[in-house]
């Protein structure tokens, strides 16, 4: 999917000069930064690994930066995996076994791992072992390996995919919140430093505002605004060049696009506002079910333009005014988004 205000990495993004490298630089998580920095300091004063930890909320706000500064403020390696790469059992004990002592482990998409994977996992992060499976028919036998105190640290969009057992042994569990608008006026300002360029503060508003409360996208939209600038108006990053280039890019002024539009409107005309199921709508859009579940309405959900229903999604009032479609308020359909 190649989508503009899309959380999901693509491969241009994630330039490594912008992600912040400390805790005092990563913007915004107040209180989950707050509280790893105790964790932090009471894993260095025991000289202990850091508990396992578990990052999770939609994709972009920053889980993989943050695995990186758990580990620049423990001041270990880190090794990184992602659940859909690791086939087989012996696929993790490999990795697991090149670990060094208070190592971090960053596995993306947690949620995906292969459950016989997943439970060499177990007893890994419970008691630093790994049982490995040796021999053939009569003669096979389970060698068990010890392993370095290290930190499992996983990210995951989905964290109700991931089974009890899992979940259970991490110590540390956090949600990633959308960031407010002026952690993102910060964010952009940054890229823009970083990358060199002068913006105006009405340009670094108008790119924020548009950025859906995820930093990887303001990045990704700075980068294209930059690019009109650059050929339209000598480089300089004004409100009105950012204004221009984001209408042109079809990123309405609350970040909506076509189709969080088409999203909108199909439930609006095809379903009267809902409640519609996913996958009703899903199909009279065009649009697989899970992208529609993991990117887009976690935002929707955000900003109050949808809500979940025991009997599926309704579109709220909010939404209709912004789409400038008059809303009927069905009081004996007991519709009351
Ligand atoms: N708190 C932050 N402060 C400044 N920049 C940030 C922050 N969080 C994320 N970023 C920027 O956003 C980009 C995306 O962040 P990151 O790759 O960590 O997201 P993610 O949540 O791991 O996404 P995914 O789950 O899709 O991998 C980073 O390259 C970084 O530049």
């Amino acid at each position: 999917m190649n989508r503009l205000v899309d959380g999901h990495a693509d491969q241009r993004d994630d330039d490594a000069s912008l992600r912040p490298q400390t805790l005092a630089e990563y913007i915004g998580q107040k209180d989950l930064k707050e509280n790893l920095a105790v964790f932090i300091e009471a894993a260095k004063q025991r000289e202990e690994a850091l508990d396992h930890v578990l990052l999770y909320g939609p994709p972009g706000l920053g889980k993989t930066t943050l695995s990186y500064i758990l580990a620049h403020e423990m001041g270990t390696n880190i090794k990184t995996a992602s659940g859909p790469s690791i086939e087989k059992s012996g696929d993790l004990a490999a990795i697991l076994s090149q670990l060094e002592p208070g190592d971090i482990l960053f596995i993306d998409e947690i949620h995906r791992l292969p459950k016989q994977v997943e439970e060499v996992l177990y007893p890994a992060m419970e008691d630093f072992c790994i049982d490995i499976v040796v021999g053939k028919d009569a003669a096979v036998r389970s060698i068990r390996l010890d392993l370095p105190p290290f930190t499992l640290v996983g990210a995951t969009t989905r964290a109700g995919d991931l089974s009890a057992p899992l979940r259970d042994r991490f110590g540390i569990v956090n949600q990633l919140q959308f960031y407010h608008l002026d952690e993102l006026c910060k964010i952009v300002s940054r890229t823009a430093k970083v990358m060199g360029n002068e913006i105006a503060e009405g340009a670094v508003m108008e790119i924020a505002r548009r950025s859906r409360g995820t930093p990887r996208i303001a990045n990704r939209l700075f980068r294209r605004v930059r690019d009109f600038a650059q050929v339209m108006n000598d480089g300089v990053v004004s409100e009105e060049i950012a204004t221009m280039a984001l209408d042109r890019l079809k990123v309405d002024h609350m970040g909506l696009d076509d189709v969080d539009h088409k999203y909108l409107r199909g439930i609006i005309e095809r379903f009267k506002g809902g409640p519609v199921g996913m996958e009703a709508i899903a199909s009279s859009i065009g649009e697989e079910a899970m992208t529609l579940e993991d990117v887009y309405e976690p935002y929707l959900l955000q900003i109050g333009f949808i809500n979940r229903t025991p009997r599926g999604r309704v579109v709220t009032a909010k939404a209709y005014q912004h789409l400038g479609i008059a809303y009927q308020d069905d009081l004996f359909g007991g519709k009351l988004p």
